[in-house]
């Protein structure tokens, strides 16, 4: 177990879900938990947080962790018979490697779960996840890898749920045009405007096909907290973006009662067209976070 930067900040993680944090070079820092594969927090080297990690996070063996970059697989939300949000996000993962790359200073962890016997109870496929983080100041890369190490094919969903530091003057752009699942709204099909997504307002939408970047861009409230003018998110591989924000009323759990005005989750995402696998095949999907100054 490791504690936040500053004495002021809640635990970061706890005994029965221990959180590791890594340094790049240049003086970024990156803590993860083996729960969930979890990134939990990445600091630039002014020590600024640019993940959301619920300050309310228990920090439970059995629970997702609130804030970070959940891994979501093999199943996006309540959108099919598992458990929603899929198993991930809750099994223990290996610890791969973690350092320094000597070439560009990169800090790094790579992060793995095969299957057990008790996913293979809730899904009955052999396979392999690998989780790779490269950060240092500027940006953080997360890749995912899926294997299928078993004799059938399987098809899969799947997402890295960043959430983002976010107020509610910042705004997302970059997802105009775009075929839009509303899953507010009993998952109506609309088509995206090219306004900017405000964020004084709950959203949760599956924006299809999402092929260009997405800014995440300040208000004057994020600047006065200190956030970088603005996050640029590139994803590749994932061919859906989701952005959510819940409402004030939603009441999540590991939440606390201002949480809800603190980040915006965008997505990358394999929704509506699931991944099939065959034996011995890989799938690959990166989601980067660009820190703009
Ligand atoms: O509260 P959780 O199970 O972590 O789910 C959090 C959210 O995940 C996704 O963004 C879904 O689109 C939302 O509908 C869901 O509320």
């Amino acid at each position: 177990m490791t504690t936040a930067a500053s004495p002021a900040q809640p635990p970061l993680g706890s005994e029965a879900v221990p959180v590791v944090t890594v340094a790049a070079r240049d003086g970024a820092r990156l803590a993860f938990a083996r729960q969930g594969g979890t990134l939990c927090q990445w600091w630039g080297r002014d020590g600024a947080e640019r993940l959301y990690l619920s300050p309310a996070n228990p920090w439970v063996a059995t629970d997702a962790i609130r804030g970070g970059v959940p891994v979501i697989f093999p199943q996006f939300a309540a959108r099919g018979p598992l458990p929603k949000h899929g198993f991930a996000r809750t099994a223990v993962w290996a610890v791969v490697g973690q350092g320094v790359d000597e070439t560009d200073g990169c800090g790094w962890v790579t992060m793995a779960l095969d299957d057990t016997p008790e996913t293979r109870a809730v899904w009955p496929h052999p396979f392999r996840l690998e989780l790779t983080a490269r950060f240092d100041d500027d940006q953080l890369s997360i890749r995912l890898d899926v294997v299928n190490s078993g004799s059938a094919a399987f098809a899969f969903t799947t997402a890295l749920h960043s959430y983002l530091r976010a107020e509610v003057s910042d705004r997302v752009t970059g997802l105009g045009g775009l075929e839009v699942i509303d899953s507010a709204d009993g998952d109506r099909r609309l088509r995206a405007d090219d306004a900017p997504i405000p964020l004084d307002a709950p959203i949760d939408r599956i924006f299809l096909n999402a092929r260009a970047p997405v800014t995440l861009a300040r208000g004057d409230a994020g600047l006065r907290a200190g956030l970088r003018a603005s996050l640029l998110i590139e994803q590749s591989g994932f061919c859906d973006a989701v952005v959510w924000k819940p409402a004030a009323t939603d009441r999540l759990p590991a939440l606390p009662p201002d949480g809800h005005s603190r980040f915006v989750c965008v997505e990358a995402a394999v929704i509506g067209a699931p991944v099939a696998l065959d034996p011995g095949q890989r799938w690959s999907g990166t989601q980067t976070l660009r820190a703009l100054p």
